[in-house]
């Protein structure tokens, strides 16, 4: 299996299989909202259209990264969201990273995003995947940030079935520059937990999955039997 780690501006042509890694914290909080109760993450392309849709869905949630802001709901937090009822609830996310690298493949033919916390579901899906190649995109600091390069990498061997011990992976993640950012409150719209939060392994059995839906982008949790390894998937 041929694994290709590329930053957002890096890509040149859509994929055919993206993996679009944000450990800190885009996808950490994607996880934990379907955890609470969403049932799918529409991917905004800026903080106006994330409140439009807002305004055009009363009953949506806007949530964003950065300090909390007038119209949004949330922030970009595991552990500010993790006592949060989503339940049923579409989220609006828009995020400085994350979000940017999942819009940025949205032609490609399978779209998933991930962090530690869904790394082995992640994984055991590009298994039932026939395909010569996936891209991760690695989409903190031009394609340089090593929460996201580490968990790109961890999942690329765990694609392959390699027996792979995550701590040195994990070590990496815990000694990035996000991870200094978020404890030392150069970031903003922190808990105390989030890194923690964002380096629980396997943390959630699903893996996320984002299509187009109309003009959307759409985020959406899947469920990965084991039982269907090395069989194909659509
Ligand atoms: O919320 C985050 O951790 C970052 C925002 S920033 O790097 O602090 O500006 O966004 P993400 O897209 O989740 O990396
Ligand atoms: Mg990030």
């Amino acid at each position: 299996m041929d694994a290709r780690f590329l930053g957002i501006a890096d890509l040149v042509e859509a994929p055919s299989v993206a993996v679009v890694v944000d450990v800190m914290r885009a996808f950490t909080v994607a996880a934990w909202a379907f955890a609470q109760g969403a049932e799918k993450i529409v991917l905004a392309e800026s903080p106006d259209e994330a409140l439009a849709l807002k305004a055009r869905h009363p009953d949506w949630v806007a949530l964003k990264d950065g300090p909390p802001a007038p119209g949004f709901d949330y922030v970009n937090s595991p552990g500010l969201l993790r006592s949060v009822d989503l339940g049923g609830r579409t989220v609006a996310q828009k995020t400085t990273a994350g979000t940017v690298g999942a819009l940025a493949v949205k032609e490609a033919s399978l779209v998933l995003c991930a962090g530690f916390v869904v790394a082995e579901a992640t994984a055991r899906l590009l298994r039932t995947r026939r395909s010569d190649g996936f891209t991760f995109v690695v989409t903190g600091d031009d394609g340089q940030a090593d929460e996201d390069l580490a968990c790109a990498q961890y999942i690329a061997r765990r694609a392959t079935g390699a027996e792979t011990d995550a701590a040195e992976f994990l070590r990496r993640a815990a000694a990035s520059r996000a991870a200094a950012e978020l404890a030392e409150g150069v970031r903003q719209g922190v808990h105390p937990d989030d890194v923690a939060l964002c380096l629980e392994l396997d943390r959630f059995p699903f893996a996320m999955v984002a299509a187009l839906e109309g003009s959307l982008m759409v985020l959406r949790p899947c469920a990965v039997p084991s039982a269907h390894d090395g069989q194909p998937v659509a």
